[in-house]
């Protein structure tokens, strides 16, 4: 009996040693894809992939070996990184379910923000998606922009206040930041999270910041998730993750604790206004027009086989927070930035709101989302700037990926597709893509507005970008493509609509330094890992 069971642990160890060290020792169809070569012999390029500095690594690797290029996971893994069109057409649509989310990321977004979008695969995903998809409609966009309004002048009354007569340099991401959360609060969840003025935060707030630095500082450990996730099971892993000694997994547990209870106790207060009727809802902070009411309200509606359980309800507030905060607030920060030094293309912005609205008042949803050099601004800084530089899918199954324009083998054959193996990382490259010299020509890595108004390169419309905006990859595209890309435009445009009109952006003292992270965030200088932006701001004309 003894020697059964040490046979049977034996067996069990030799299987483990050999799913963890197969890729030393086998051959892959991907060892014929060219890429650069392995940094460490245990942890392959990941940490030339996953660092805050890897700007150069990325960019040489995409200008070296194109559209398809291998890289080195760990313990001698292989994953392709990708931005040719026709592939990432595979990846996002035609083959979906094959190309999914990684295992280890979706346990690892359960344990983070619940059973949201974020958190579910397949057919689980399809039914959340269609419950949401009605509440970011354009109408439903165009009844929000009031709400938008009201709160972007409640910053702009408070820096104002800040600035002055004369001018003030100050931390416009930790503004923009607070604003992006009062406004998926407003607009996504009926709920007011931050009066907005000065001296205040918010712990949900600053929890929310803190996520995406946090979980890069643990950046090593988590590229060990994926093996943690597979060989430890939840019931231990969740038992053993407090005991954790490292102050950073402590940051990271209160970090999401705190998620989890405010969106706990959103829930509640909107399920009891709910269900005490209309005229409740209605005295709420977004007046029932906001994403969860409108959601909540549906599902109580749906049949019983498309209705959500309340803890899937509950996950969709955290993700909806933490997918619509530092995402746009980040890319308003990069807009503002730039303009600060082009001081003719704020000008220019400017000048076509003072025309749109002579009066200054709010200018309506149609004609703010049709003005063209604002929408040339936002869609080029989206373009040269995604917020988000990669996504990652893993394999379900072998597959074959084709390629719009072969490429050239190892073995010096020409490729035309790649047999792409079960359990391979991929890589959807959507900076890579979006500054593609082949489809936007040699000034793809230039940031120019007047691009947009003038007809883009037919390269680019014959290549068939499966992004959802504009060409770009920037919002993803396919079944799990960003919910909420017009909720972002919007509340862009709103910012950009009422801050123009009553500051000129001027570059700060202190450094703007950008980070590479799962969503880029600028420090001051290289150093720091404190997410924050310093611009001067003068006022214009009365406030
Ligand atoms: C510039 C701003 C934004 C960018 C660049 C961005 C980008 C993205 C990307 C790349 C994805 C795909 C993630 C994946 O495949 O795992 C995504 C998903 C998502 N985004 Fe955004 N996003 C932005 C703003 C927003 C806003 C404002 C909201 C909410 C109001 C939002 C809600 C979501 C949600 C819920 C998902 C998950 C969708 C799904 O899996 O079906 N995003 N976003």
């Amino acid at each position: 009996m003894l020697s059964l069971t040490v046979l049977a642990c034996a067996a069990a160890a030799g299987l483990a040693l050999w799913k963890l060290f197969q890729g030393y020792i086998t051959v892959s169809s991907l060892d014929n894809i060219p890429g650069p070569s392995r940094t460490s012999f245990w942890r392959g390029n990941q940490s030339d992939i996953y660092n805050r500095h890897a700007w150069g690594f990325h960019d040489r690797a995409r200008e070296s070996f194109g559209s398809v290029f291998k890289f080195w996971g760990p313990l001698g893994t292989r994953g392709l990184y990708v931005y040719d069109p026709k592939a990432l057409n595979n990846v996002i649509n035609k083959d979906q379910l094959i190309y999914e989310e990684s295992r280890w990321l979706i346990s690892w977004n359960i344990n983070a923000f619940g059973l949201g979008l974020l958190s579910t695969l397949g057919e689980h995903h399809r039914k959340q998606r269609k419950l949401l998809n009605p509440a970011f409609s354009i109408n439903h966009m165009k009844r929000m922009t009031p709400i938008f309004y009201r709160t972007t002048h409640r910053l702009r009354i408070a820096i104002a206040s800040q600035v002055g007569k004369t001018s003030a340099e100050m931390d416009l991401l930790g503004w923009l930041g607070r604003l992006a959360l009062e406004l998926i609060g407003q607009g996504g969840l009926g709920y007011s999270f931050d009066p907005l003025v000065a001296n205040t935060s918010n712990p949900y707030g600053e929890a929310i910041k803190d996520y995406v630095p946090a979980v890069f500082s643990v950046q090593l450990w988590r590229t060990l998730y994926p093996y943690v996730h597979e060989y430890i099971p939840s019931s231990v892993r969740n038992l053993l993750a407090p005991l954790l000694p490292f102050q950073r997994f402590r940051r990271l547990r209160e970090i999401i604790g705190a998620m989890d209870r405010h969106s706990r106790s959103i829930f509640h207060e909107k399920k009891a206004a709910l269900e005490k009727g209309d005229n409740a809802a209605l005295q709420q902070v977004g007046e029932g027009r906001d994403i969860m009411s409108i959601l909540m309200k549906a599902n109580m509606e749906a049949s019983d086989e498309d209705k959500l359980p309340e803890d899937e309800l509950i996950g969709q507030i955290t993700t909806l927070v933490f997918a619509a905060t530092d995402t746009t607030s980040n890319a308003l920060s990069r807009i503002f930035q730039l303009l600060a030094e082009h001081q003719d293309v704020q000008d220019k912005m400017r000048a076509e709101l003072v025309e749109a609205s002579p009066s200054g008042e709010d200018i309506p949803y149609d004609t703010l989302v049709a003005l063209p050099y604002i929408d040339a601004v936002c869609r080029e800084t989206l373009r040269l700037h995604p917020p988000v530089n990669y996504m990652a899918r893993e394999t379900r199954e072998d597959v074959i990926m084709p390629l719009s324009e072969p490429i050239q083998g190892v073995n010096g054959e020409m490729l035309s597709e790649i047999p792409v193996p079960k359990d391979t990382t991929i890589l959807i490259g959507i900076r890579a893509c979006n500054r593609n010299k082949a489809l936007w020509g040699d000034d793809a890595d230039e940031w120019k507005p007047e691009r947009w108004l003038s007809s883009l390169p037919d390269a680019l419309g014959n290549a068939h970008v499966p992004g959802v905006y504009s060409h770009l990859m920037t919002f993803l595209g396919g079944g799990r493509s960003c919910i909420g890309f017009k909720f972002s435009q919007l509340e862009m445009k709103v910012v950009l609509a009422v801050m123009l009109r009553s500051f000129k952006f001027l570059p700060g003292e202190k450094e703007v330094y950008w980070n590479m992270a799962g969503i880029n965030y600028p420090t001051v200088g290289r150093e720091s890992n404190k997410p924050s932006m310093y611009l001067r701001l003068e006022p214009i004309g009365s406030q």
